[in-house]
């Protein structure tokens, strides 16, 4: 069946309304508007609390709640907090087109996490189908809103998610970004404990992927700048590494990072929102289709605007120890993305 044969037969069109395809949908520019959000996951680990925190935010104004299965109590519990949000619940694929008709940002956690012993590449068995599903949906019903993806592996779902878009049609690649803002929050943290800072003026720029190695913080590149021994930041940059590990081995089975990623996860989707209503000067790092380096994937400090990506800031000048652990995530990260698109033009 043709591609766009089988997505309409896979997901009629929302009760009422008629199909976007690719005809007005929102625009980026909202001055004061409010957006509309879907959390798809989230009544998950980090859907809960990310959810939690999107309520909180002024600029949401329609918060879409979507998952398999718990949506409707978590969308009634967050329902009584007073704040202007109108939330809605979204339970399983029939409901999937609801969730996401005229959604600005699309936030996607939806997937498994990690148990002790594995890596995230273990995730891709299971994440890899959910999340090329989901966008399959984004495609038909919010095919102009921003993406913002979460599920690992992050190194190899961008990939899939991209060729998703593409094969429909809606590819903006300056919309697509692999979330790893947790990685910053930590560095920050890490090093502001190490130089004896405040964590809320500490700016590390974290380049590369999110798993391992290709996790890479620039700590030669770190507002206000510090200086550190080698063997110190040689530590500080594993322990950056490996935070993630870190987590899964002290939830013993319970899971992954939730909290910290919900916190990050909502500082990337206000800054989406504040790049979408055209207040200047919002950077972040994420991972996008990039071409600063050989990868077509990287993370990297981004300028966002209305348009979406606006400005790739140059990538920071690499010491010896950065240089040697950016040779070593080449190959981990361009064997992930080639995983990915494999997987997606099957
Ligand atoms: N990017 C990052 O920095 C980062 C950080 C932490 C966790 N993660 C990843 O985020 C993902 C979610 O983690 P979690 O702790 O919230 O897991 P979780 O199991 O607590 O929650 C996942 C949610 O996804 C839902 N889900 C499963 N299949 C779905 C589908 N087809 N459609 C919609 N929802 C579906 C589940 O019902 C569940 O509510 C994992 O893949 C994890 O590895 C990424
Ligand atoms: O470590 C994990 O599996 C979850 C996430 O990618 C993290 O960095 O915390």
């Amino acid at each position: 069946m043709e591609r766009a044969a089988r997505l309409a037969a896979h997901f009629p069109a929302p009760q009422g309304q008629a199909m976007p395809e690719l005809e007005a949908q929102p625009t980026a520019a909202r001055g004061g508007a409010g957006f509309n959000v879907a959390v798809l996951g989230a009544a998950g680990g980090i859907g809960q609390p990310l959810s939690l925190l999107l309520k909180l935010s002024p600029r949401v104004t329609q918060l879409r709640l979507y998952d398999v299965a718990n949506t409707a109590g978590v969308a009634a519990d967050l329902s009584h907090i007073n704040t202007a949000a109108r939330v809605s619940a979204h339970t399983g694929a029939d409901q999937l087109p609801d969730a996401l008709y005229g959604a600005h940002l699309v936030v996607i956690p939806a997937g498994v996490p990690r148990k002790p012993g594995m890596t995230r590449d273990d995730l891709f068995n299971i994440n890899a189908g959910i999340v090329r599903t989901l966008c399959e949906g984004v495609a038909r019903y919010c095919p102009t809103a921003w993406v913002a993806l979460i599920s690992n592996p992050v190194n190899s779902t961008v990939p899939i998610a991209a060729e998703v878009f593409r094969s429909a049609g809606t590819l903006s690649p300056g919309h697509l970004f692999g979330v790893t803002t947790l990685d910053v929050v930590r560095a920050n943290t890490f090093v502001a404990e190490a130089a004896g800072l405040h964590p809320g003026e500490v700016n590390v720029p974290v380049i590369g992927g999110h798993a391992g190695v290709t996790i890479l913080p620039v700590l030669s590149a770190v507002t206000p700048r510090i200086s550190l021994p080698e063997d110190k930041a040689r530590a500080l940059m594993e322990r950056i590494q490996d935070a993630g590990t870190e987590v899964v081995k002290a939830k013993a089975g319970a899971g992954s990072a939730t909290l910290s990623m919900a916190q990050a996860a909502a500082r990337f989707a206000e800054a989406c929102m504040r790049a979408m209503s055209g207040e200047p000067g919002v950077v972040e790092c994420a991972y996008v289709a990039s071409s600063l380096t050989d990868l077509p994937y990287f993370a990297s400090p981004l300028r966002l605007g209305p348009a979406g990506i606006e400005e790739f800031l140059p990538l920071p000048r690499l010491n010896a120890l950065e240089k040697d652990n950016f040779e070593r995530m080449k190959a981990e990260l361009q064997a992930s993305i080639h995983k990915g698109l494999d997987f997606a033009r099957k």
